[in-house]
């Protein structure tokens, strides 16, 4: 199933072994879901999870809304048994944790059916260098930034700005806009701070990525709002195909709205900020 042309502005993790937020789950607005076996579950639970998610895709009930589901790292004692339970599930992608280099994703992709995308989470010092060949895997369709990995793996501190993994953070940006691959931002952990969400998210937004992940409901309408074209934005992006069209026909290539030219390239963002602004309203 495809994961492109959907909004991604809220990504949020349910831990696999909660059936209570799995269910919780059908009725909140979030763009996708990820389903989690990896650290939201301990080792002793992750069988159950497995099977507790298995029935809770096949009961379905999650709408329009993307499903993507966190394996267990392939290095692991369980990512085999979960692509192995859950590689015909209801879902749209298969989400796999700290892939350091595209030998992780062939490996990935020898193991599951043709069903689903591939995702990855980048979130290592190597897997931030391999980015570029990572995204050029032509099954793996989205990225998601581990940004408590990252710090971990950087010993960096946790600083508002994200000043020490920006690098990290671009990188995997550049590399999955190179072949078209959705890109995520990590998550917020201090999930009832909702100024503090709002900030990163903004940040997040600023920066390029798709959306934000999330770990708790509390956060899912500050980051449809914040990753979502405003309304100004859309009322803009009207004006800027119009005035561009009419100079055409003058046998021009540059107007002008608000002060500001309007090239082709700009019509092309345009373009895609009305059809991200549909995708959002198909969602409703
Ligand atoms: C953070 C939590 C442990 C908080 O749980 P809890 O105290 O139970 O929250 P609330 O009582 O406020 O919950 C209120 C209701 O909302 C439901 N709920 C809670 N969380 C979720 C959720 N994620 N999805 C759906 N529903 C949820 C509760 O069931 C309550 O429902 P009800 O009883 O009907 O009122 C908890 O939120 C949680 O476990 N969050 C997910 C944590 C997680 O998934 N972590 C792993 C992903 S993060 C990560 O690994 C990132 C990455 O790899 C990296 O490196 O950065
Ligand atoms: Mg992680």
């Amino acid at each position: 199933m495809d994961t492109a042309f959907r909004p991604y502005r809220s990504v949020l993790y349910i831990p696999g072994s909660k059936e209570r937020a799995l269910d919780k789950a059908r009725g909140l607005a979030c763009d996708a879901i990820i389903f989690d076996l990896e650290d939201a579950v301990t080792p002793d639970a992750k069988g159950e999870a497995r099977e507790t998610l298995k029935a809770a895709l096949a009961q379905d009930g999650y709408g329009e809304r993307a499903k993507i589901i966190r394996i267990n790292g392939l290095d692991t004692d369980w990512g085999a048994d979960d692509v192995r339970v859950l590689k015909d599930a209801k879902a749209h992608a298969m989400l796999l944790p700290k892939v350091n280099s595209v030998a992780d994703v062939e490996a990935l992709d020898a193991l599951m059916g043709e069903t689903m995308d591939i995702w990855c989470m980048i979130e290592t010092p190597l897997g931030v260098f391999n980015a570029l060949e990572i995204a050029a895997h032509p099954r793996v369709k989205g990225f998601v930034a581990g940004t408590n990995d990252l710090a971990k793996e950087l010993n960096c501190r946790n600083r508002a700005d994200r000043l020490p993994m920006m690098f990290a953070l671009q990188q995997m940006l550049l590399a999955a806009r190179a072949y078209g691959v959705i890109c995520v931002d990590g998550v917020y952990n201090q999930y009832l701070d909702e100024e503090g969400l709002a900030a990163e998210c903004e940040q997040g937004r600023d920066l390029g990525f798709d959306g934000k992940t999330l770990i708790h409901p509390a956060q899912v309408e500050g980051a449809n709002r914040a990753f979502a074209p405003s309304d100004a934005e859309v009322d803009l992006a009207k004006r800027q195909i119009a005035a561009h069209e009419e100079i055409e026909k003058t046998g021009q290539g540059v107007a002008v709205v608000d002060g500001k030219i309007v090239e082709n390239l700009h019509v092309e963002t345009a373009k895609k900020t009305l059809a991200k602004a549909e995708a959002i309203a198909r969602m409703a």
